[in-house]
């Protein structure tokens, strides 16, 4: 069985979030129980092609409308990730080493995907699936379909991932004419409200779709930024597959990123060292409860609701916590975290931009993470954050619902609420102070989340089932 990946990430090669690292490390256990799995991603002027040798696989050429590009596929030569990886070059439109937010990305990922057909059509042979990964890709489903030139393409399965329906990637009918002639009676099939939605067209044309959890499938079909109607049509053919965690670059005992390692055994002092640290570096003290918020800030994850719940959280407990906060994104949202360190500078601190090692570094030495997420299709902070016994405080919405069980719960083991208000924030922060008064417990729900199987062995099992049901 041959998978091809088609993603606009994949760490570490680019990574902005969840995205690249499910195509990072899926593959990569795909791999692993026995089948070949290939990604094909865009090609970024990031360090890694710089530091890394590749050779040339494909050279070829695409019209986007008028316009003809040159392009190049090129492979790592030395399966380093542990799966092939392509990389697609397209001169004059895909420079430098930004993902996304470019004034061109329709043009830049369009042509990406026509890229990606015009290289498959040179196969001599079929891969088994073709697996898209979110809008970026969405057209590809719809081409392979219905575009006359694709043809010999039609009887490859597809399957669609969505790891985020809030970006569906719509375009004007205006700019059709970028696409390869296509059965002018299928146009409807890239219709969503009278524009060209890539996430709609992918849902309707992939032979399955799945979401990143179980219940964000469920929430689709009622909250689905206009495509709830879209969902509840094609429910029989999506399933949700909870994404698991590459459990080798998250590993408390090995992680190059942090200071001290530990284990199951010496969680307590381990956790603390790795405290003391981060404490001294942003000078908090230490002796005090450490919450921290990693992720992207947007209105999804909640962080503008950070500021009041942190002001409100220091005043009813007198100052006895610490917070720090790691993100970057919304401008507005960045100044208000860096409003909260300034009114609350000895309890709260921020980093406002993306760091790879203080991620790892947070995990390891904060007491609890916060996720007060209004939308979360998986989440994978909180599994990172349990792997190295940090004891997750989640809205419970998506893939938060999935994964995280109440302490006051048959079982539970982390903190679980309702509303994404200041108000379930901050009570929920004072269950998180009130359990951090019995050092015992704690340290039993840190020994446990940290046993807990959120590898990917399990839901790279449940693809293969999937693709095994996709006979041509
Ligand atoms: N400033 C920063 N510095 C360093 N690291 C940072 C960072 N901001 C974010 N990260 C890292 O980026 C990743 C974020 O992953 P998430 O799954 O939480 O979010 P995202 O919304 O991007 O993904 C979408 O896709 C994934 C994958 O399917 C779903 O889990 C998720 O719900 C969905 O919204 C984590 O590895 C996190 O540590």
């Amino acid at each position: 069985m041959e998978v091809l990946h088609v993603s606009a990430e994949c760490y570490p090669v680019a990574k902005v979030g969840g995205l690249g690292d499910v195509v990072g490390a899926l593959p990569k256990y795909q791999q692993r129980q026995g089948w070949i799995a290939k990604v094909v991603m865009p090609c970024y002027r990031t360090r890694f092609l710089i530091e890394h040798e590749f050779e040339l696989v494909h050279q070829g050429g695409l019209w986007l409308g008028p316009t003809w590009y040159h392009f190049n596929v090129i492979r790592e030569k030395h399966n380093l990730l542990g799966f092939d990886l392509y990389l697609l070059e397209i001169p004059g439109l895909i420079e430098g080493d930004q993902v996304y937010g470019c004034f061109n990305d329709l043009e830049r990922f369009t042509a990406f995907q026509i890229g990606v057909m015009e290289w498959l059509n040179s196969w001599r042979h079929h891969p088994d699936v073709v697996h898209c990964h979110d809008h970026h890709t969405g057209l590809i489903p719809f081409m392979m379909n219905y575009c006359y030139k694709y043809d010999y393409l039609r009887q490859i399965p597809t399957v669609f991932t969505i790891h985020n329906a809030q970006y569906q990637g719509q375009f004007g009918w205006d700019k059709a004419y970028y696409l390869p002639a296509y059965d002018p009676w299928k146009a409807g099939m890239l219709d969503w409200n009278h524009l060209i939605n890539p996430m709609a067209a992918a849902v309707k044309c992939s032979w399955r779709v799945t979401t990143v959890s179980p219940h964000y499938l469920d929430e689709l079909c009622t909250s689905a930024a206009g495509l709830e109607a879209l969902f509840r049509q094609e429910r029989h053919k999506a399933s949700g597959i909870l994404n698991g965690i590459d459990t080798e670059t998250w590993n408390p005992a090995t992680d190059p990123r942090i200071m001290h390692h530990y284990d199951v055994q010496t969680v307590r002092e381990g956790k603390a060292a790795n405290k003391t640290d981060i404490c001294r570096r942003f000078q908090l003290d230490e002796t005090k409860p450490l919450f921290v918020f990693i992720g992207r800030l947007v209105y999804e994850k909640g962080a503008d609701l950070l500021p009041d719940a942190v002001a409100r959280s220091l005043y009813e407990s007198q100052y006895a916590l610490n917070f720090i906060f790691l993100g970057s994104g919304d401008p507005h949202m960045e100044w208000l975290l860096r409003q909260s360190e300034y009114h609350h500078h000895t309890n709260c601190k921020s980093y406002i931009g993306y760091d790879e090692n203080l991620s790892h570094q947070l995990y390891a030495a904060a007491d609890f993470l916060l996720m007060p997420s209004r939308i979360e299709p998986c989440g994978l902070n909180q599994m990172y954050a349990m792997r190295y016994g940090t004891i997750p405080i989640v809205r419970a919405v998506g893939g938060l619902y999935d994964t995280v069980i109440d302490i006051g719960d048959p079982g539970g083991y982390g903190l679980r609420f309702l509303q994404p208000s200041v108000w379930d924030i901050t009570h929920a922060i004072s269950r998180a102070m009130e359990l951090y008064q019995h050092p015992q417990q704690m340290l039993e729900l840190q020994q446990h989340i940290m046993q807990l199987d959120f590898s990917w062995d399990k839901s790279a099992q449940e693809y293969l089932h999937l693709y095994a049901q996709l006979k041509p």
